[in-house]
């Protein structure tokens, strides 16, 4: 079963029932306040645990001249219907030992009185509660088809409280707010059907009644009340309801519910005359009710109208993305069988959709035909010249639902083989599997068609990553393509604000290459590795610097151009200043937890994440750092800080490779020298994380390659596969 059956099933319940579960829940969250209004009266006697029916019923006996009967309700206060002295008749609550009168009995307010029937019937009797007990069952499912479809994004039942990633205001707190609602609503939809049923007589009925024995009944030997034995032995909290004897005639008796039973008691002599348990019927009602309705405990009555505030939430933002996933609609002008090109989306929460739709409408500006469909509708294009593959990663680098067949179709579907094709992948840093089912799919077409540019992966939806793409497209397909950003750019939520607590200057340094430290206004968890996203002309515009998480703070190492956007914000900035910026958590270049040897390799600015691993490395694991510098006099801006770290221990080995000495060389030969060195940690389990710029990186990933052939291990694509090699490279 799809992951997008559920989600329409959670949709199509949702849109079937909202109105209802809209007015279930307002009026909800208003009676959740019943109780509570209830509850801080101050009738609650501090005896009442203690008090024995005896001790009650002696006391209120020498109180007052008559008593019909006493009741303990759901807030364990004690209500008496008394007759006083002077012949007054009173109902009120009173204390268990003393009898001394607290208060006259609460009545409902007629406005709770007036949103209870509200809530149970919309005013339309039966009915109204029938639809009422309707909703509820619907909810129940909206709950477990939500459940399941953050089982599937989660991946397993372990994870199902795991963190999640917040790409979407709507999408974040729908799930982090639903699992937090999760049994709360479980509960009110469940009570809230066993009470429908119950109204509608709908469950087992138990014959309950006394079997007394008239003729038994005996007045002796008599006993005062406070010495029955039951009554002795009966604490009061057990108690329900005690209906007093009717009059003096032996014939008439105490009937008394307990929380399980409920027993007769001869009035002159304390025996049990009659008892019968009762079923599990009615415990369950009550349970139903007390659970339903709060009663009788104002933290539950809270956490009810919490759930039912957040149900409001849910029909919000649900029906928020949903609109937001069909505002982005796939059109076409031409028929398929004539298009030259051909644009394939895969896609599931439509954020790509638009990507793709900009692209489809410049090609048609451009005076070409072109197709635009989901990968799943992947078929034969006869005329096509050229496709654009752009879709996300979902799950653990899995397609997106509708790109689940697509590598099948591909494998099966008859195609010219002179087509050529571009794919461009649309992921996140905070997945460990970035844009893996583009990679996937670009290996996989590679079988079949000519790859006209290298695949292409844009994190978070970066307009500005996607521009640089469409601009070697067109500049290679020769096509005028101009990406309108007005249609792409959502305002990123700039959530941290950060100010400037050190800067070493520009000036000072060969390389034009300087050291910013920041510190965030709220401590936010983040660790060396992630990213920091500014936006420096405050528009769609991103810049991403690796961070060091050095004493707690942001050190970043900037390399400084005259016209760069990013170099000349963060240069701009004095000490004390304060800026607002965003934290990419970027889950594939963290420090490994588990591995315990670690290789770090970088060149220029890319030592910035490695200055900050390295200071977490408390438990002294062992780190061996190749760094490609240009200058020895290069060096001078981190040298402080990796002396420090090779004399505690944090780091094993420093070698230094400088481009622009007499002696010139690069990390590249510092590793062919160390190969057998370099051969053992891969075939150890180690870690290989490399941080600079993409052709040390293409060079670094020549020279593994060799390695691994010459040692015959295993084949390089597996160690980056199995997280054995980490890159974060620009
Ligand atoms: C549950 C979930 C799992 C994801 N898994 C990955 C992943 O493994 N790798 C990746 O690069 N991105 C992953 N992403 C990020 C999406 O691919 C990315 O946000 C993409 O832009 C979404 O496009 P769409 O809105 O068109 O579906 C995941 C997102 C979500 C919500």
């Amino acid at each position: 079963m799809t992951i997008s059956i559920w989600r329409y099933s959670h949709l199509a319940l949702a849109v079937s029932s909202f109105a209802f579960i809209l007015l279930a829940s307002i009026t909800g969250i208003i009676l959740a306040f019943q109780p509570i209004s209830e509850q801080i009266q101050p009738y609650k006697s501090a005896d009442f645990e203690t008090a024995t029916i005896a001790e009650t019923l002696s006391t209120l006996k020498k109180s007052y001249s008559e008593i019909i009967d006493l009741q303990i309700d759901a807030n364990d206060f004690v209500l008496a219907s008394v007759i006083t002295e002077n012949g007054e008749s009173k109902t009120g609550y009173i204390n268990p030992k003393t009898a001394q009168f607290l208060g006259n009995k609460i009545e409902v307010s007629p406005f709770f009185q007036w949103v209870t029937n509200f809530h149970r019937s919309l005013f339309l009797k039966s009915t109204g509660r029938f639809l009422v007990g309707l909703c509820s069952f619907l909810l129940f499912l909206i709950a477990v088809s939500g459940s399941v479809l953050i089982l599937k994004r989660q991946r397993s039942f372990k994870k199902f409280f795991s963190k999640i990633v917040n790409e979407n205001f709507n999408q974040y707190w729908h799930i982090v707010l639903g699992r937090l609602s999760l049994i709360p609503i479980i509960i009110i939809t469940i009570t809230g059907v066993y009470l429908s049923l119950e109204k509608f007589n709908l469950l087992p009925t138990y014959n309950t009644s006394h079997n007394i024995n008239y003729d038994a009944i005996s007045e002796s030997p008599q006993l005062e009340l406070h010495n029955f034995p039951v009554f002795k032995n009966t604490k009061l909290s057990e108690v329900k309801f005690i209906e007093f004897p009717f009059s003096d005639d032996v014939e008439d008796y105490f009937t008394i519910a307990l929380q399980n039973r409920e027993i007769v008691v001869n009035q002159f002599t304390g025996e049990i005359l009659s008892e019968f348990n009762y079923p599990l019927v009615t415990f369950y009602s009550e349970l139903s009710l007390n659970l339903h309705t709060g009663k009788g405990s104002i933290l539950w009555s809270l956490i009810l109208a919490i759930a039912t505030a957040n149900i409001l939430f849910f029909i919000y933002s649900g029906f928020a993305m949903t609109l937001k996933r069909r505002k982005a609609k796939l059109k076409n002008k031409f028929k398929k069988d004539v298009c030259d090109y051909v644009i394939l989306v895969g896609s599931e929460n439509g954020s790509t959709l638009p990507f793709a739709n900009v692209l489809h409408e410049q090609l048609l500006h451009a005076g070409k035909k072109s197709y635009i469909t989901e990968m799943n509708n992947y078929t034969t294009f006869i005329q096509a010249e050229h496709i654009i593959i752009l879709t996300a990663t979902y799950g653990l680098g899995d397609p997106p639902t509708n790109a689940n067949r697509f590598l099948e179709l591909l494998k099966t579907t008859k195609q010219s083989e002179t087509i050529s094709y571009s794919v461009v992948g649309f992921g996140s840093y905070a997945y460990p599997d970035f844009c893996k089912f583009a990679l996937d799919v670009d290996s996989a077409i590679q079988l079949h068609f000519k790859q006209f540019l290298p695949v292409f992966t844009i994190n978070d939806k970066s307009v500005d990553a996607f521009k640089q793409w469409t601009n070697a497209w067109t500049e290679k397909m020769q096509v005028p393509v101009k990406i309108a950003e007005d249609k792409l750019t959502s305002k990123p939520r700039l959530t941290n604000s950060l100010t400037v607590i050190h800067k070493t200057e520009v000036i000072n340094n060969p390389d034009s290459t300087f050291l910013l430290t920041l510190k965030a206004k709220k401590a936010k968890r983040f660790v060396s590795g992630d990213l920091l996203a500014i936006y420096p002309a405050n528009d769609y515009r991103e810049r991403l610097y690796s961070i060091g998480k050095v004493d707690g703070n942001i050190q970043l190492s900037v390399k400084y151009y005259d016209t760069g956007l990013g170099s000349n914000f963060l240069n701009g900035f004095d000490l004390g200043d304060t800026f607002k910026a965003r934290i990419i958590n970027n889950a594939a270049f963290h420090f490994p937890k588990k591995a315990a040897n670690v290789v770090m390799i970088a060149n220029g600015t890319g030592i910035a994440p490695f200055l900050g691993m390295l200071d977490a490395n408390i438990k002294r694991k062992n780190v061996h750092l190749y760094f490609g510098l240009r200058t020895k006099q290069s060096l001078e801006l981190y040298n402080s800080q990796l002396e420090s770290y090779l004399q505690s221990g944090k780091l094993s080995r420093l070698e230094m490779a400088f481009s622009r000495e007499i002696e010139s060389s690069y990390v590249q030969d510092l590793l062919l020298k160390d190969e057998v060195f370099i051969a053992k940690r891969l075939k150890n389990k180690g870690v290989l994380m490399i941080c600079g710029s993409l052709t040390m990186q293409n060079g670094v990933l020549t020279i593994l390659e060799t390695i691994c052939k010459k040692y015959q291990l295993e084949a390089l694509s597996l160690y980056q596969k199995n997280g054995q090699i980490q890159t974060d490279c620009y």
